[in-house]
């Protein structure tokens, strides 16, 4: 299904029931065709942008600052519609994590993880279930009554992917989520992903101004230019999951990470 075409007018995005997979197009879970994106007054953030996701594909991006890694994702969520260009996604509401996990300060653990099932209305024995599952998987258990004043940065983040999992997303948004913690908290977060990726096998998009974690965690890296966005280069990553996080140190995976780094300096010029 196509959600959003330059010049449509705005429409709801149209929702599947929760847990069920509706592929727009058999194994694509989003697929940007020719994609631009120009803000009133004028600054180009996307041009021509032609990239897909298939189903339980981990992707993730990296480029300049200001090359339009979150307008992609926005647009990927329907919270932007793009200028140009054809964008298509199921039918499901995606999960989307941000860098700041914006918890509510006054809610338990459990009370931010519920919260978007609850605005859902997913009735309530529905909602303890998949609240459960989401703090297990997340390996939450033990602080299901903390507030988020009480946990470190790197649990507040595990909430937030917590709460995003409660959707049951057959599509995931990652918006640079892990560059406000320390090195081995990210590592630790990355290794978290990528276990939820291998057990509920969602396709991926992921954000990061660290190509190291780009290649860590995706099959393929996806490198933007600077302003306006295009994509530039595809760099497929031939290791198996799931990874040891020792693989960083391999040299095989330093060759990889040199052919990103090359075309993201190249994205600079
Ligand atoms: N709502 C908006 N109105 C006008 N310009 C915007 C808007 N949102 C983003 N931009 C501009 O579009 C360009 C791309 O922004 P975007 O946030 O997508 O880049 P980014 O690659 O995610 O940047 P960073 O790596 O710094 O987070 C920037 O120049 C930004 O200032």
């Amino acid at each position: 299904m196509v959600i959003e075409k330059a010049g449509m007018p705005p429409t709801a995005r149209p929702r599947g029931k929760k847990g069920e997979t509706v592929p727009t197009v058999p194994g694509i879970a989003l697929a940007f065709d020719e994609v631009g994106k120009t803000f009133p007054g004028g600054v180009d953030a996307l041009r021509g942008v032609s990239l897909t996701v298939a189903d339980g594909e981990f992707v993730t991006v990296v480029g300049p600052s200001g090359s339009g890694k979150s307008t992609l994702l926005r647009i990927a969520s329907g919270l932007a519609r793009p200028s140009s260009g054809t964008v298509t996604v199921g039918p499901e509401a995606p999960g989307y994590v941000f860098q700041d996990p914006t918890l509510l300060p006054w809610r338990t653990v459990t009370g931010n993880v519920g919260l978007l099932a609850q605005l859902d209305g997913v009735p309530k024995k529905r909602r303890r279930e998949l609240v459960a599952e989401a703090i297990s998987l997340t390996g939450l258990e033990g602080f299901e009554r903390h507030r988020p004043a009480a946990l470190s940065g790197g649990m507040r983040m595990r909430v937030s992917l917590a709460r995003a999992l409660t959707v049951r997303p057959s599509l995931f948004l990652f918006d640079e989520p892990f560059g406000a913690v320390d090195e081995i908290t990210r590592q630790r977060l990355g290794e978290q992903v990528q276990r939820l990726h291998a057990r509920e096998r969602f396709a991926g998009l992921f954000v990061t101004h660290s190509v190291v974690e780009a290649v860590w965690l995706a099959s393929r890296v996806v490198v933007l230019s600077a302003r306006p966005g295009r994509v530039i280069a595809q760099i497929d990553v031939p290791f198996a999951y799931p990874r040891p996080a020792d693989l960083r140190f391999d040299a095989a995976f330093g060759d990889v990470a040199r052919t990103v780094s090359a075309a993201l300096r190249e994205s600079f010029a």
